[in-house]
């Protein structure tokens, strides 16, 4: 009979790496006391009250990538910082809604910025596009039609605020429906009992607010009709990939941004061009 032959134990395999160094958050931040929002390509996007306990705030925070030489790193993560804290401060300056920055430290690679307390176009989109699907369903004909206003007038505030930025000669350069937020208004005070009219007025109160436009890490200064027609195609296909229902409600956005300033309706006819070229190479593949 053969001796049975001893097995050396087989390490267990590395733990995977987690895909984002969320424990480099340098000082004067500590990981508890931030809730995470987003964890996105580019940074990490956290809520806290740790700076001012009333009032939240938003860490961006743009961790250092591994693959990249790290002085290379650390030059581009400070350049896209600071040129991301400049268009913020400008634009707010100049009166478009955009969070203000209350700090920076570009050598770290974090901005501090005024927390938006509502949600994305991209949400609210989603949730009127579910709305549409359920009063589609009931087939309820005294519904039909309901609520439509409130979303076209949040698109006519969509587009007169794309409208500001551009005649600010400012391009934001990634303008999808999660890069502008609705923000909440405040409650108005609440009928003493509901009624009928306030429980249908409720879901058109979800669509009013200010449009706030965020994620300014692409943003370019020009004054090129055509930088900012590709803005505007931008924004067209995060519509139309949001859900077939919302293509429509971007004629809207189109409209006030073509009455939003002097240059606008150019800046609509080039944008024929570039959704043509737009098609063409998708034909292409
Ligand atoms: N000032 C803010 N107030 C509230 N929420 C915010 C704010 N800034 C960002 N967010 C939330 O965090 C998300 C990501 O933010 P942002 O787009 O700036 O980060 P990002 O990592 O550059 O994103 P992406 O990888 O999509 O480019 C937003 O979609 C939004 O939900």
């Amino acid at each position: 009979m053969t001796e049975p032959t001893l097995v050396p134990p087989i390490d267990p395999p590395p733990a995977p790496e987690t895909s984002r160094p969320l424990h480099t958050l340098p000082a004067p931040f500590s990981l508890s006391s931030l809730e995470i929002i987003t964890q996105g390509a580019e940074a990490l996007v956290y809520k806290t009250t740790f700076l001012t306990p009333h009032t939240p705030v938003v860490v961006k925070y743009r961790p250092p990538k591994p693959y990249r030489h790290p002085t290379l790193d650390k030059r581009l993560t400070k350049q896209r910082l600071l040129a991301e804290a400049r268009s913020l401060v400008k634009c707010k300056k100049e009166g478009v809604r955009v969070p203000g920055v209350l700090g920076v430290d570009a050598e770290e690679g974090w901005l501090v910025l005024e927390y938006v307390d509502g949600q994305t176009v991209r949400g609210v989109l989603d949730g009127w596009a579910h709305r549409v699907s359920e009063r589609e369903k009931e087939a309820d004909t005294r519904t039909e039609g309901q609520g439509n206003e409130g979303i076209l007038d949040l698109m006519r505030r969509v587009g007169r605020e794309v409208g500001k930025l551009h005649e600010l000669g400012v391009c934001h350069g990634d303008l999808t429906t999660s890069n502008i937020m609705l923000r909440t208004p405040p409650p108005d005070s609440p009928p003493p009992f509901p009624t009928s009219n306030s429980i249908s007025q409720s879901s058109s109160n979800s669509l009013k607010g200010d449009i706030y436009l965020i994620d300014f890490g692409l943003t370019t200064s020009s004054i090129q009709d055509e930088d900012k027609a590709v803005d505007l195609y931008v924004l067209e296909r995060a519509f139309s990939a949001t859900h077939p229902a919302a293509e429509p409600l971007f004629q809207e956005v189109l409209r006030a941004y073509g009455e939003s300033g002097k240059g606008a309706k150019s800046v609509l006819k080039r944008l024929e061009g570039v959704r043509l070229r737009g098609r063409k190479r998708s034909m292409l593949g």
